[in-house]
């Protein structure tokens, strides 16, 4: 493992207790340019009944840890290190084993269902698909009355169920999708910008389904997004990826109110806050961009654009350490920024 977790809590829980646990977990694509490092070395927990937020600004690597969960990987990722899916190692299931976890254990959803979803095939057969694929003794007929009662679970009427995606607006796309991943009661659900194509006040409906099902049917969640702050509303737990690498984890309200990185720091900040008077903390951009990971800095990768930076962060990339309420963060200047807030 790349990152050492120093008193954090991957060290204290038997493996096997979490519906998701990545050790050590690297991706890295071949392209003709050379390798593309896209993560680096993440362990993450999640237990049953978790919600845990991934955040990182576009590039940094959440899509390809998703994919990686349930393999779904293009052929040039290279995958080492262990995923383990209620302690069982996805990457060395055999096809069979993984077709049977798929949207049985875990399911996901992307963004933009559009390109999720089969345009020539009407949204109640999709829906049915993988019920009638999980349990052979299922009828067609039992199957189209879960799908109904799917469906009226995310807000549609059965109805719909004969509806084509181009009949339907994004949000109820978007639910759709939620009804499929739903649909054969999995223990994960992993929701990668599950709302990053529609309209803010849809966000928000969304977002909050996701949230109210997966706490109703006892469902662990690993949400993906840009947006700190999303995440901070609907997760118990946040990890901030930055450059492929999980650089702060830890309690959803500490990290988001007070984050003992300064690239968190920098994400909490970039989002108005529910109830900040006249805009104590308005949206503030963050300068630069993030590194491309074929041509990684030296030393901390987040230097070039750290309020914070010092001559010792140039040198070695900083590990993943106890930051106090349960939290870590790979920063050697950690104290600096607590000094200034
Ligand atoms: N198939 C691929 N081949 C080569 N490089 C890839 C491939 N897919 C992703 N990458 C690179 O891997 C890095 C991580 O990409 P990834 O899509 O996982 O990030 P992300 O944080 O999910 O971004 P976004 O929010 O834009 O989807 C990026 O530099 C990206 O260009």
């Amino acid at each position: 493992m790349t990152q050492t977790v120093q008193d954090g809590a991957l060290e204290n829980e038997a493996p096997g207790h979490d519906v998701l646990r990545l050790e050590g977990l690297h991706v890295s694509y071949k392209t003709a340019a050379g390798p593309v490092p896209a993560v680096r070395g993440v362990d993450l927990a999640l237990p049953a009944g978790g919600r845990l937020g991934l955040a990182g600004e576009s590039g940094c690597g959440k899509s390809t840890l998703a994919g990686a969960v349930l393999r779904l990987l293009p052929k040039s990722a290279r995958v080492t290190g262990r995923i383990l899916l209620d302690g069982e190692d996805v990457q060395t299931m055999t096809w069979g084993r993984l077709r049977a976890v798929r949207w049985a254990q875990a399911s996901i959803v992307f963004q933009g269902a559009m390109h999720s979803l089969n345009p020539v095939r009407r949204v109640g057969d999709q829906i049915a698909e993988p019920i009638l694929l999980h349990d052979k003794k299922v009828s067609r007929a039992a199957a189209d009355r879960r799908v109904a009662t799917l469906l009226d679970q995310v807000g549609l009427v059965a109805a719909r169920a004969a509806a084509y995606p181009h009949e339907l607006s994004g949000g109820q796309r978007q639910r759709v999708m939620i009804a499929m991943a739903l649909a054969c009661s999995p223990r994960l659900i992993v929701a990668d910008e599950p709302t990053t194509a529609l309209d803010v006040m849809i966000q928000a409906q969304i977002l909050r389904l996701i949230g109210e099902l997966v706490s109703e049917h006892g469902i662990s969640l690993l949400m993906i997004s840009h947006d700190l702050a999303v995440l901070a509303e609907h997760c118990d737990r946040l990890a901030v990826m930055y450059a492929g690498r999980i650089v702060e984890e830890g309690p959803a309200d500490r990290v988001f109110a007070d984050a003992r990185h300064p690239y968190g720091r920098a994400l909490a900040d970039a989002f108005p806050r529910i109830g900040d008077a006249a805009s104590r903390r308005g949206p503030r951009g963050l300068p630069g961009d993030p590194p491309d990971p074929a041509h990684l800095p030296e030393g901390c990768t987040f230097a070039p654009r750290c309020p914070i930076t010092a001559e010792e962060c140039l040198t070695a990339e900083p590990p993943l350490i106890a930051a106090g309420d349960g939290r870590t963060a790979a920063c050697v200047r950690m104290d600096v920024l607590r000094e200034g807030s």
